[in-house]
């Protein structure tokens, strides 16, 4: 399409973003989407995966597990040397792709042994041991010491119960361990440890990687994972109803520069600017400009506004009263809590609310709503780490990703749930799982620059979810950027400064999801 061509977006409108590229749940998902790269996996969508397949064809269980199994061998082939391998197989499925491993590996001349934690349970599993024709040794930790490279092949998705001391010692004696599915322990739907759980190198998950893989403690658990392809039919996987992914560009979409931008069709973001602590309004209105919005405002009583006016000089400060600011045009975004005390939010917060603006609520508005998070009930987007959650809705869970959604069910916001992994929970159920970033994000004022960047990514046009998704994806690429340059110790300004290298790498891995 020519320029000429192109319908110019009208003044104060942002330009519809395009369509999600793979992130959708049910709501707005066409029909027949294939399963994203980016989708995890919990145990109970394996669980409905298996009985698919099964009612699919009786034979195709057992093809799933051949390849998985394969894809094993192929993994550890890959990235070993020859070597003493010990496979340790426990009585469920899980263990049956180990069986299929070590036969593979033997077939390829390695010297592989078995070693049963458990006798074979299932009928899968029972079938692959009896067409095991190698060595068993006895499953004790001696064995495992002697191995040079030990398979877990014990429990994945069917764990239980906490694992017996004779298995975590087994592991524990272990050298190098490469697991299958999960390490043995490693809850996959929370990553919470059921008993004491061995560090393997690498794990090899089958179809997509389980939100296990990126909690911690677990995430720490798994070494270098992976999903294998394993020949799960496109008539299971293709409209498969996720409801978790991994959060990486392609999940969203931010809108690219335009020959017809103008600094409104970008965006605006306003930020409620408080009387004891400008810095964290600044820091949090130079993250929305820096990652991408057209313009930012701070509105600030008379009595303060020195201070932002002598701030950066992009920034434009507002005086009149908020009533009045709500009247004008390109109002409709805006960050409150940043330097905010809590009875400044619990002045500022609900005028924003009546006046159905698009919100992202941080900091002294969190507090605002401490012991009652129905006062937070209308804002778009609520941005707490674990102590502000703590004080509005409760200590997290050991499910951290049950916690969030539990949280934005009962607000009706999308909960932004920041550590090492963030939780990016919509009330409608959906939740994505942030791990591009780094532990140099944990200093004073980095919040305060993601809560701008959740107002720009607003701002141009993204639903909240997405918003959400986008924003901490940006503030983690650009505290990973701001670390490298900074010898492993940036602060909040450092971040600022790579947010507009952040939005072009998001831009680049648009095209490739996975
Ligand atoms: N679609 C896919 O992704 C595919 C998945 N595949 C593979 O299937 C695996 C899932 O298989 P699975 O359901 O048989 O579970 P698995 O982990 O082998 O163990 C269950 C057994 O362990 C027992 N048990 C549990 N905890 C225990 C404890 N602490 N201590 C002692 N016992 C304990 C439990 O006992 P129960 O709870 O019933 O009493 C039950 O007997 C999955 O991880 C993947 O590797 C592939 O084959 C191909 C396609
Ligand atoms: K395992």
């Amino acid at each position: 399409m020519s320029l000429g061509q192109q319908k110019a977006p009208k003044a104060g409108e942002s330009r519809p973003t395009q369509p999600l590229a793979a992130g959708n749940g049910e709501a707005g998902r066409p029909e027949g989407q294939r399963l994203s790269p980016l989708a995890l996996l919990s145990v109970a969508d394996s669980r409905v995966m298996d009985a698919q397949a099964e009612r699919l064809s009786s034979a195709l269980p057992e093809e799933l597990m051949q390849h998985a199994g394969s894809a094993g061998a192929h993994e550890i082939m890959r990235h070993y040397a020859p070597c003493r391998v010990l496979v340790a197989c426990g009585p469920g499925n899980n263990g049956g792709d180990g069986y299929v491993l070590a036969r593979i590996l033997r077939a390829q001349g390695w010297r592989v042994e078995i070693t049963p934690a458990l006798p074979p349970q299932t009928p899968l599993a029972r079938a692959m041991a009896a067409r095991w024709k190698g060595a068993v040794v006895p499953f004790s930790p001696q064995a495992a010491a002697e191995a040079e490279l030990v398979v877990d092949a014990v429990f994945g998705a069917g764990l239980s119960r906490p694992v017996s001391p004779e298995v975590a010692a087994f592991f524990a004696a272990a050298d190098r361990i490469v697991a299958l599915d999960l390490p043995t322990g490693v809850n996959g739907d929370t990553g919470q440890l059921m008993g004491e759980v061995a560090r393997c190198e690498r794990t090899v998950a089958f179809v997509r990687r389980r939100p296990g893989h990126f909690l911690l403690p677990g995430a720490e658990k798994c070494g270098f994972t992976r999903a294998a392809e394993i020949g799960m039919p496109a008539r299971i996987t293709t409209g498969f109803p996720v409801r978790c992914w991994r959060n990486e560009p392609g999940l969203w979409r931010l809108p690219r520069q335009h020959p017809l931008d103008n600094k409104y069709t970008r965006g605006v973001v306003n930020v409620c600017g408080g009387t004891v602590m400008p810095g964290a309004a600044l820091l949090a209105t130079e993250g929305a400009r820096r990652s991408g919005c057209g313009m930012a405002r701070i509105a600030s009583d008379p009595a303060h506004a020195g201070v932002f006016r002598n701030g950066p000089p992009g920034i434009i400060v507002d005086t009149a009263p908020l009533a009045e600011l709500l009247t004008q045009p390109h109002r409709k975004y805006w960050v409150c809590g940043p330097g905010l005390l809590p009875q400044e939010a619990g002045t500022l917060f609900p005028v924003l609310l009546e006046a159905h603006c698009c919100v992202v609520a941080d900091a002294g508005t969190l507090d605002w709503a401490r012991e009652d998070p129905q006062k937070l009930r209308g804002a778009a987007v609520l941005t707490p780490h674990d102590g502000e959650f703590a004080r509005v809705f409760g200590p997290v869970g050991p499910d951290r990703i049950e916690s969030a959604r539990k949280a934005a069910s009962l607000v009706g916001s999308v909960v932004v749930l920041k550590g090492y992994t963030t939780v990016i929970a919509a009330p409608d159920g959906r939740v994505a799982l942030n791990v591009h970033a780094t532990p140099a994000l944990a200093t004073a004022g980095s919040g305060d620059v993601l809560s701008g960047t959740v107002g720009t990514c607003l701002a141009a046009g993204l639903p909240p979810w997405e918003a959400a998704c986008a924003a901490v994806w940006l503030h983690g690429e650009a505290g990973r950027r701001a670390a490298w340059s900074e010898g492993g110790w940036p602060i909040a300004e450092d971040i600022v400064a790579q947010l507009g290298n952040a939005r072009g790498t998001a831009e680049k891995g648009t095209d490739d999801p996975g």
